[in-house]
């Protein structure tokens, strides 16, 4: 029998892969502060007391008027790079070291930031992380859907124009709140990208029920669903997911914070596995919702009953949905079965 004390110390040395973290999102209360501190007229306090309290969040749509007011100190390419930069150190931290980081350009380029500098500083921070800290990043560009068709045009645009598209970009996705939203207006930008050679991972069925995310499947060509947690309310689109193996990223603590479920208990994280969906776990924003993906591992292990060879199962199936390439994924899944014998070895 493991003990809790263990389970956290393994999971702490777990190599892990996440799939869905957001840039902004990712601000640590250190990265806030020292944004806030270069551009003091932002109403984000830098006081880390004072920030918990201000990431306490009423509903989905307060997160997201919060989410914007962080969006707002991000205003000049080297604010852009020390963000994606020091992300990277605190992931490197915890283990990660392999990291999709969902970006929204369109919120900097529409805050003058200009779009080639902006390219140059995700790309100089992306180089920099993997020399300094071993981290490997890749680019998920999202339209912020609420922003309207404006928003997602001017995604698209820097996500395939040639002289623009960053090295590290790998897929396509669509985040901010989905009521009011429909997905499937979205359909001729996310063709655009696919066939680019953009992956398809929007986000779906979050705030809003089962219908949207099959808006996702059909329309969006979703090949990973951001959250999708009203999928287990329909039996038959959580048939298809397991069939198709279109993985769930799933973000426990993320999904109680916006009240998306009321408890982690009553989180449908067990009934997604128990029908043979392919899961994967993430943190989403992890600062502004207290918590970090190896918390996320340690409530996964409490709420699937997991052990350490569950836990590292986990961690493989992020890498396989991964968007790494083949080899990286082998030598990151042999990296996880290395030190699970390791901790396991009498
Ligand atoms: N849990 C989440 N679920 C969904 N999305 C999440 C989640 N966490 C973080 N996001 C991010 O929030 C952004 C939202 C930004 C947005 O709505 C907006 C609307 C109007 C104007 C502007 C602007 O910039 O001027 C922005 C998304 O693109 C996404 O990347
Ligand atoms: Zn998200």
């Amino acid at each position: 029998m493991t003990d809790h004390h263990d389970l956290h110390a393994f999971i702490a040395g777990l190599p892990k892969a996440e799939l869905h973290v957001h840039h902004v999102g990712s601000a640590s209360p250190r990265i806030v502060s020292e944004l806030a501190a270069r551009h003091p007229d932002s109403k984000v306090p830098s006081d880390p007391e004072a920030l918990a309290d201000f990431f306490t969040f009423t509903d989905f749509a307060h997160f997201i008027d919060v989410y914007l007011s962080v969006v707002d100190l991000i205003r000049t390419p080297e604010d852009v790079r020390l963000l994606t930069y020091e992300v990277a150190r605190d992931m490197a931290r915890q283990q990660i070291r392999y990291a999709e980081l969902t970006i929204t350009p369109f919120s900097s380029t529409r805050r003058g930031i200009d779009e080639r500098a902006f390219m140059e500083a995700i790309e100089d921070a992306r180089t920099a992380a993997e020399a300094d800290f071993g981290t490997v990043l890749r680019w998920c560009f999202d339209i912020p859907g609420e922003a309207g068709l404006e928003s997602a045009e001017e995604t698209v645009r820097l996500a395939t124009t040639d002289k623009l598209r960053p090295e590290g970009l790998v897929s396509f996705g669509l985040g901010g709140p989905e009521i009011g939203v429909p997905r499937p207006q979205f359909k001729p930008y996310f063709d655009r990208a696919i066939a680019a050679g953009l992956h398809s991972v929007p986000h779906a069925g979050e705030t809003t029920g089962p219908e949207t995310i099959w808006d996702a499947l059909t329309d969006l060509r979703a090949e990973r669903i951001g959250h999708g947690t009203s999928s287990a309310r329909d039996p038959k689109l959580l048939a298809h997911l397991a069939e198709h193996r279109i993985p769930l990223e799933v973000c426990p603590t993320s999904n109680i914070a916006t009240r998306a479920v009321r408890t982690l208990d009553e989180h449908p994280i067990k009934e997604f596995v128990r029908a043979g969906v392919v899961v994967t776990i993430n943190s989403d924003d992890p600062p502004m919702f207290g918590t970090d993906l190896n918390n996320e591992y340690a409530v996964a292990a409490r709420l699937l009953d997991l052990d350490e060879r569950g836990l590292a199962a986990l961690a493989k199936n992020a890498v396989e949905v991964s968007f790494l390439e083949d080899a990286g994924k082998a030598k990151l899944t042999e990296e996880i079965d290395t030190y699970t014998s390791a901790w396991l070895a009498p």
